[in-house]
């Protein structure tokens, strides 16, 4: 396909579709056959407590992990018969921050940006536009192993977003990240979704889900509990308080009483 025809994803066609999707980890059901469904050109939220699936979703659409069974869509290509296809229409920021970290930040955006078949001079004055944005520029010659964590996420992000995908699929993108430097990348994200973009993304911050997405999934125990608008799966309660109910409330804290008797 080329370049024109990756651009032209019909409006209102899913950007992402799952169908039947699971994985094991030996005895460990992680994902027990989802069924997901990503409009494109929205925010869309995959909330659920720890543990409950949803990097092992996200590894699986990213093409980091292979599904046991199922089938993954990216703007309706076919991730296991057209990795490569579908994997251009993505960018990902994984949730661990594991990245050639021995690279300076200009280095690995370079790498990234050939990994994607770009011209070097388009990668060249990408970085420079991510850099600025994302406040990197002091930070782009020296080795990312040398970053701060949050530095490291947002060259991560840069690296996702430097060929300009279809689908961006972010796990925790905000964590670690100071609140000037997430208002940015949100006013970045912002626009990007605005021209037609998706973002998938992962965060435990409720108050930035319900800020910003128009869809969200909730996973518990590697199940899809409740999936629709931000207003259909809260209902009358804040996203917060039906995560909470969703994930199986709160409980009774007992046997910890021991805390509560100082050691000398
Ligand atoms: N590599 C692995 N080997 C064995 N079990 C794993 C592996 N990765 C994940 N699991 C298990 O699969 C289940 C789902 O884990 P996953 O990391 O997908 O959850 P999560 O929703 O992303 O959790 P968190 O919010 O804590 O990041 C958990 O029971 C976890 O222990």
């Amino acid at each position: 396909m080329t370049e024109a025809e990756i651009r032209e994803t019909e409006p209102g066609s899913p950007a992402l579709t799952l169908q039947g999707v699971s994985k094991s980890y030996g005895g460990t059901h992680a994902v027990a056959g989802i069924d997901l469904e990503v409009p494109a050109g929205m925010y869309y939220g995959l909330l659920g407590p720890n543990g409950a699936g949803k990097t092992t979703t996200l590894s699986m659409i990213s093409g980091l992990l292979r599904p046991d069974r199922g089938e993954i869509r990216v703007c309706g290509v076919d991730l296991r018969t057209h990795p490569r296809d579908a994997k251009k229409r993505m960018g990902v920021l994984p949730d661990r921050l594991r990245t050639f970290d021995r690279l300076t930040g200009r280095q690995l955006l370079y790498y990234t940006g050939m990994l994607r078949g770009m011209k070097p001079g388009v990668v060249a004055d990408r970085t420079a536009d991510l850099a600025g944005a994302l406040d990197l520029g002091d930070a782009l010659g020296r080795v990312v192993s040398d970053y701060s964590a949050g530095m490291t996420k947002k060259v991560m992000l840069a690296a996702a977003m430097i060929h300009s995908p279809q689908l961006l699929v972010l796990d925790e993108p905000f964590e670690a990240v100071d609140p000037a430097s997430a208002a940015k990348v949100l006013e970045i994200l912002d626009a990007y979704v605005a021209s037609g973009g998706t973002v998938l993304l992962s965060s435990h911050g409720m108050d930035l889900i319900e800020k910003v997405c128009t869809r969200v999934a909730v996973l518990v125990a590697g199940q899809v509990l409740e999936e629709g608008t931000v207003d259909e799966v809260k209902g009358d309660l804040t996203l917060e308080q039906r995560f909470v109910e969703l994930a199986g409330g709160l409980g009774e804290v007992e046997g910890l009483e021991w805390l509560h008797t100082f050691s000398d």
